[in-house]
């Protein structure tokens, strides 16, 4: 900028103007915000204040407008968490995860939805199902697949016997470090904790550097960190936030095998999502057992030239769902040519149903 100041007294001064107008249009939003709420109250009193396609349409709107410097993704996660609160002032938003506290999951929660989420621990997969289920929150969230490790079978499962739908999903790259204690002694350590997931992801590296330490796998990397708190020969595979969680050391940073290990997790909840435009559709299919199925069922993916961005298999625990099929495909239900598509499948097929369409992860 050509005006800007060049002494430091002088550019200080032009932070705090630039700030004051900043609080000024924050508040107005904040003010938009709670007048939408008025809105949505005055349609129907029992009205969704959260919209997941308003949200992800106002994100990528900002990325696209970035004029820089500072990088598209991090311009969105300042909005991220700007809408959080305006959100909070509507109705904050209650989101059930896989716990314990410190987990990647509570980490993908409130990178989705922001600081001002209230977020509650949950000690297995089907009990966030359930505190979704029974209405105590809002939503959930859980993990889904890894880009090393493949799928979260359990999450899964979960969708066969649930009428939950899926409302959106979070991509988080998952960076694994060695912790340790202040008490630790670092040239002791005899004994890793960590959740199985997390010791595949980083073999190579604990083969290379600690093959002689026990593997102690725990149900999570947060209850791993909390293990060594107390033990001076120990040490955990964890993410940053159990790091912080438990004012643990970093022995080693970044030690997974492969440096675009990213975890999908999906958010669930009661809302069928309306369009934003970059929409994907999650189903669960059942095929007959029989010779040419599972031709039958791509077929008209093929065909009608829909992009299907992932394919799961799972076993079926009754008679009717002999193969059963999880499919991702970029579409949102109400597109004609998904319609069409899904009206085929669902003639083909011993049973069909759509888990969800829902905005495809902005951040
Ligand atoms: C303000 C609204 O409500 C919520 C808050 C939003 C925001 O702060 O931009 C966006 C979507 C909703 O989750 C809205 O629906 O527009």
């Amino acid at each position: 900028m050509s005006d800007t100041p060049v002494n430091l007294d002088a550019l200080r001064e032009r932070i705090d103007e630039i700030d004051t107008r900043i609080l000024e249009l924050i508040s107005e939003r904040a003010r938009c915000a709670q007048r939408v709420a008025q809105v949505k109250t005055a349609d129907d009193p029992q009205a969704v204040f959260y919209r997941p396609e308003r949200e992800a349409q106002v994100l990528r709107r900002i990325m696209a407008l970035n004029p820089g410097p500072l990088d598209a993704e991090e311009m969105a996660r300042l909005f991220r968490e700007i809408m959080s609160a305006c959100l909070a002032l509507e109705q904050p938003v209650k989101v059930a995860y896989l716990g314990p506290e410190g987990t990647f999951t509570q980490q993908a929660a409130l990178k989705h939805f922001g600081e001002s989420a209230v977020s509650l621990p949950m000690a297995a997969i089907d009990e966030v199902f359930r505190e979704v289920e029974a209405g105590a929150v809002n939503y959930g969230v859980v993990p889904v697949e890894n880009s090393t490790e493949g799928v979260v079978n359990h999450t899964l499962d979960s969708f066969m016997d649930s009428s939950l739908h899926i409302c959106g999903e979070v991509v988080l790259r998952i960076h694994h470090h060695l912790l340790i204690a202040g008490t630790t002694r670092q040239d002791k350590i005899s004994r890793i904790y960590s959740h199985p997931q997390s010791f595949a992801q980083c073999r190579k590296w604990l083969d290379a550097h600690y093959p002689q330490a026990e593997r102690v796998p725990v149900s999570s990397n947060a209850e791993a960190a909390r293990l060594v708190k107390s033990e001076w020969h120990s040490a955990a595979i964890a993410g940053d936030m159990a790091a912080k969680l438990y004012e643990l050391e970093r022995v080693a940073e970044k030690i997974e095998d492969r440096p675009d290990n990213s975890t999908r997790f999906l958010i669930i909840g009661h809302q069928d999502v309306p369009m934003c435009g970059t929409d994907k559709t999650s189903l669960v299919v059942a095929m007959r057992n029989q010779p040419g199925a599972l031709h039958d069922l791509l077929e008209p993916f093929h065909r009608h030239q829909i992009d299907m961005t992932r394919l799961e298999t799972r076993p079926s625990r009754s008679g009717v769902w002999n193969y059963v099929f999880f499919i991702d495909f970029k579409g949102h239900v109400d597109q004609p040519e998904v319609a069409a598509l899904l009206d085929e499948v669902r003639l083909r097929a011993a049973e069909m149903k759509v888990l969800g369409s829902y905005p495809q992860g902005v951040l």
